[in-house]
């Protein structure tokens, strides 16, 4: 049995796996996001341990003698500034942070050949500008840090008693040269950032390490079990559901969304628009659009309108498509794809006497999926086609929400098993696992799931057509204000 352990926004999931790709358990936990000050995004690395020990032994019930190795996915560009042991200074400052949007401006004066070697457009949240962030706002703690650790690579650090990282998350710091494969020293010290803070790099796919008794006790596993380096969870979520082959493109929806597509050559976006980064194979890429509020945006609608999910979409399904004229942008962290603007905030626009709660609520969903239909239109202007979408993520499932997803964007969406699709990440680290062990030869050998239907966008798309208009219209007439 392979055991994946992925480190999500707002959950920690486990996932036991047979070496054909049945799913033998899964355990969930919670953990929570703080926003201390308007634009932050922080989370306790203890309370990940907790969600971490909750989550395994629910996955493995019983049968921790069984499992042979642990993989680890988790999510990207955040950081966590550690002791030489790995213990962490300060919270875990995230993707969702915009803070650091004041100092974008080091990395638009970034020589030319630098800027390029990163491959990506500069975004508050990731872990170089975070890191400038803490240099300039907290020296003593910046300059006390010995390590600034990914989430997943600070999580592999208290189960082995290592530091390392790997180039699926590395990539995604903007500390990273993609076209020579490594750590962007020159950026580093072009940024005067502290070069020794990154951790050694190895392959995502190897045996980095065995579990110490403490964690081993933890996690309710066997003290010594090969743990595997891991990935990035985008680059998790596409070995999940087998997404490998090149023009093959996935929405992943969580607390961000995700449209990804694998590339074979590193072929940046020159507009800037969308990413670049490395896959957890050597030599192996993909495109991504990345949409900061998907389920932040609506546990944000959830939590200010008091309803659960069952009301959101009962009530959202019962106002036609175009929420009768009231549009949301779901901008509540900022946004990458396209504004690629940490300043970008939400709002409800077109209110009337005759709208009730749930026109509010559908407009929510409705932005999401305006909002991811935006970013697609960025990946396809980077050369990506997507005439259909597979669909995966924590935050995809339900009958109504995956009509309105296919309706909004006007395309099918395939189907996975609820098994494969909401928690692909935590399905790719338990198979990573499995190549670093030599269960599979190499991407070929995947048990990959099969899609059991489609939704397609059906009838209903064309009536989307003007609200997305007014979508579209409305965040540049909003910016600035
Ligand atoms: N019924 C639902 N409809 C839409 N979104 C949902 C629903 N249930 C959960 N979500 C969203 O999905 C996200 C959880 O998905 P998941 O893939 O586990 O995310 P993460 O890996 O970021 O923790 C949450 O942010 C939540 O807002
Ligand atoms: O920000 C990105 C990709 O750029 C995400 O991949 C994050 O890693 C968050 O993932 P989820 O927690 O939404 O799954």
């Amino acid at each position: 049995m392979l055991l994946g352990l992925d480190l999500g926004t707002g959950s920690v999931k486990a996932l036991l796996v047979e070496e054909g790709g049945a799913v033998a358990g899964a355990g969930f936990a919670a953990c929570g996001v703080r926003s201390p000050r308007p634009g932050w995004a922080e989370s306790d690395p203890g309370e990940w341990w907790r969600a971490a020990g909750a989550a395994c032994r629910e996955a493995v019930r019983g049968r921790a003698e069984e499992v042979v190795a642990l993989g680890l996915s988790g999510q990207m560009h955040g950081v966590v500034l550690a002791g030489e042991d790995g213990t962490p200074l300060w919270p875990a400052i995230l993707w969702a942070d915009t803070r650091s949007a004041g100092v974008l401006d080091a990395y638009r004066r970034l020589p030319q050949d630098l800027r390029r070697a990163l491959a990506n457009p500069p975004a508050a949240g990731m872990a170089g500008p975070t890191l400038l962030w803490l240099r300039e706002h907290e020296p003593a703690l910046y300059a006390a840090a010995r390590w600034a650790l990914q989430p997943k690579d600070w999580l592999r650090t208290r189960l082995i008693g290592e530091v390392a990282s790997e180039p699926s998350d590395a990539s995604a710091t903007l500390l990273y040269d993609l076209a020579a494969d490594r750590w962007s020293r020159e950026v580093v010290r072009e940024l005067g950032l502290r070069e020794e803070l990154l951790p050694p790099l190895l392959y995502s796919g190897v045996v980095c390490g065995e579990l110490l008794p403490g964690a081993a006790r933890h996690l309710g596993l066997p003290e010594g079990l090969p743990v595997v380096c891991g990935g990035a969870d985008t680059a998790c979520a596409m070995l999940g559901t087998g997404l490998l082959g090149e023009g093959e493109v996935q929405l992943t929806v969580g607390t961000g969304a995700q449209i990804i597509s694998p590339r074979r050559d590193f072929v940046p976006d020159p507009s800037l628009r969308t990413h670049l980064y490395r896959a957890v194979f050597p030599g192996r890429y993909y495109a991504m659009a990345a949409v900061q509020n998907a389920g932040l945006a609506l546990e944000w609608v959830r939590e200010v309108l008091g309803v659960s999910w069952e009301v959101l979409h009962a009530e959202a399904a019962a106002v036609p498509p175009g929420s009768g004229g009231v549009v949301f942008l779901p901008y509540v962290s900022g946004e990458r794809t396209p504004h690629l603007d940490p300043h970008a905030r939400g709002a409800w626009v077109g209110l009337g006497l005759g709208c009730g709660r749930g026109h509010l609520l559908r407009a929510a969903l409705e932005g999401v999926a305006f909002a991811v239909r935006e970013a697609l239109g960025a990946l396809e202007e980077a050369g990506i086609q997507a005439p259909e979408l597979r669909l995966a993520g924590g935050g995809s499932l339900g009958e109504s929400w995956r009509r309105m997803l296919a309706g909004a964007l006007g395309r099918p969406l395939l189907i996975l098993p609820d098994s494969a699709a909401s928690v692909a990440s935590a399905r790719g680290a338990a198979l990573l696992a499995g190549l670093a062990l030599g269960y599979y030869r190499g991407p070929e050998e995947l048990p990959v799931p099969r899609p059991e239907g489609v939704v397609e966008p059906g009838g209903e798309a064309g009536r989307y057509e003007e609200a997305y208009r007014r979508f579209r219209e409305l965040y540049p007439r909003l910016r600035g204000l």
